[in-house]
């Protein structure tokens, strides 16, 4: 049968009030195919914060798990307080729309970018229309007609293996017009992350049980993300290490300065420039209550899962503080830079409730299809980094577990399949971001048949997560999604109809802003395998 490659309906009308929708509670039972249980585990064997998997649901070696013991002496992981400020990013909350409009337009300014291998594909995205045709499986079909046309020429990016002697990490704290790449590499005594562009001293974040170590390993590939700085080219920043890097490396990164003169670089900035700003007030004894209220919740019982549907396994809790504070960073540096956050628009005209950005391949909402470039500037998108990939890993190991020793199921990969991803789509959500319901269909026709799983982490707000058979469902579904929690639906519930009618305002856990300076919002990661 041929599945259509078109992942599809970003539809900017959400079915179904949130509001009646019913919720999924701990102990609620779907009967949809008869066969859906939820079946809640507070049951932690098999995830690697603590560090004692279930025998045989990981192919990480003891070594590797070791590393996931709680006391990883993880540096502080915020993000540069003295980062460049993106000019004419504007504001405008009060629309209800996406918060800042980085649209970009054509240009053929000089590319700067990210120094991060790019995967390549052989395989050529098939281009579809945005119109869509139901399939008789289900699935809406695109026609092919009115496809969007851009004649923007490609720009080339020849990646630059980093240079990692010659810009040695310096926490944020101490530098002040210096140039600071922000890196990611290779783990040395015992820090799971080094380098990347906090401060040294240790985490500000008391470890909180029993999700306190890093799930990130360590001794993979390294990885170097140079955020985009102010004065990376300042000539009179004093740095060592930055006005001294011969003119490969200072191009090699994304450069703010070069940048501001692009007006397709225009990057939104998941986290927040607190410099200069006005004062803000502390939190209330009030909030502060109902975060610790929350946060009690989240932890009591320890990760917990559940079965959705068929195939669709949600894990709360299940990715750790630092591991957040670590995505963040990441996300961040990588959104700062060239195919980093940008205002994805339909080709209505329209624009999408949330800011957006690929690895690995680009996903285009107006063509509704993955493609090697970014067709609005030409961006390669970076590949997913490694310790993504690991997480990812981890978090299906951890699903089949349950599906073996919860569920009882002989087989979880009959399940759940598998899958080893090499795309994904970050998108983030400020308060009035939202997502209509809409099926990801757009990855190659063997992944959907083979019904491989997509995976999604939510860090930040928690967003309402609504999910039906059918797009005119009048009462979707509806799961909350809260900081740390993993979404994964493939197998039977891969074609489910999804998405996200509204984010929960200021219900991010606060260590995500004191720590990691995260803006309002939502962030969320769904990986695949194209
Ligand atoms: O934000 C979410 O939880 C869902 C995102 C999603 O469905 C998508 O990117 O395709
Ligand atoms: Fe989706």
């Amino acid at each position: 049968m041929n599945r259509p490659r078109n992942r599809g309906g970003y539809s900017r009308n959400t079915r179904g009030s949130p509001s009646n929708n019913r919720s999924h509670q701990r102990h609620h039972d779907h009967n949809h195919d008869g066969s859906s249980r939820v079946v809640p585990s507070s049951n932690d064997q098999s995830s690697p914060i603590n560090g004692s998997h279930s025998q045989g649901q990981t192919s990480l070696d003891n070594a590797e798990l070791a590393r996931y013991s709680p006391n990883t002496g993880l540096v502080s992981q915020q993000c540069n307080q003295d980062h460049v400020a993106i000019p004419n990013c504007s504001n405008h909350q009060q629309d209800g729309h996406s918060m800042v409009d980085c649209s970009v337009t054509n240009d053929h300014s000089p590319r700067i970018r990210s120094p991060l291998q790019v995967q390549t594909s052989s395989e050529n995205a098939v281009s579809y229309s945005s119109k869509v045709i139901k399939g008789s499986d289900g699935i809406e079909q695109p026609s092919n007609s009115g496809r969007h046309q851009n004649k923007q020429k490609p720009k080339e990016w020849t990646p630059k293996p980093p240079n990692q002697n010659k810009e040695p990490f310096l926490p944020s704290s101490s530098v002040n017009n210096k140039y600071q790449p922000s890196k990611i590499k290779r783990h040395q005594h015992g820090q799971t992350w080094s380098g990347i562009s906090m401060g040294q001293e240790g985490s500000k974040h008391p470890a909180t049980p029993p999700l306190v170590g890093s799930s990130f390993p360590h001794d993979e590939s390294s990885l170097t993300v140079y955020a985009g700085r102010k004065d990376i080219l300042s000539k009179s920043g004093g740095s060592q290490d930055g006005p001294n890097l011969p003119e490969s490396e200072r191009t090699a990164g994304c450069s703010s300065e070069l940048l501001e003169s692009s007006p397709t670089a225009k990057k939104f900035d998941i986290c927040e420039i607190k410099s200069g700003g006005p004062v803000k007030l502390k939190p209330s004894l009030l909030s502060k209550n109902r975060e610790r209220r929350q946060e009690l919740s989240r932890t009591k019982n320890g990760p917990q899962r559940l079965q959705l549907r068929s195939g669709m396994i949600l894990l709360k809790n299940h990715i750790s503080h630092p591991d957040q504070l670590k995505i963040i960073k990441v996300c961040r540096d990588l959104g700062l830079c060239d195919g980093g956050f940008y205002h994805p628009g339909y080709s209505d005209g329209g624009k999408m409730h949330l800011q957006m950005m690929c690895l690995g391949k680009n996903w285009d909402p107006e063509k509704k299809l993955y493609e090697d470039r970014r067709l609005i500037d030409g961006a390669v998108p970076p590949p997913i980094p490694e310790e993504f990939k690991k997480l990812v890993k981890i978090a299906i190991q951890t699903s089949h577990t349950f599906i073996k020793e919860e569920l009882k199921e002989k087989k979880p990969e009959e399940i759940l399949p598998g899958m080893q991803p090499d795309i994904c789509i970050i998108n983030f959500y400020t308060k009035s971001g939202k997502l209509g319901l809409h099926q990801d269909k757009d990855e190659s026709k063997e992944s959907l048949n083979k019904r491989l799983p997509v995976v999604s982490f939510s860090i930040g707000d928690s967003a309402d997560f609504i999910f039906a058979d059918h797009r005119d469902e009048e009462k979707p579904e509806k799961v909350l999604l809260e900081s740390g929690d993993v979404l994964i639906f493939g197998g039977e519930a891969r074609h489910i109809f999804h998405g996200v009618p509204s984010i929960v305002p200021d219900s991010a856990p606060s260590f995500l802003a004191s720590e990691a300076n995260l803006r309002p919002g939502r962030l969320n990661l769904t990986f695949r395998q194209y």
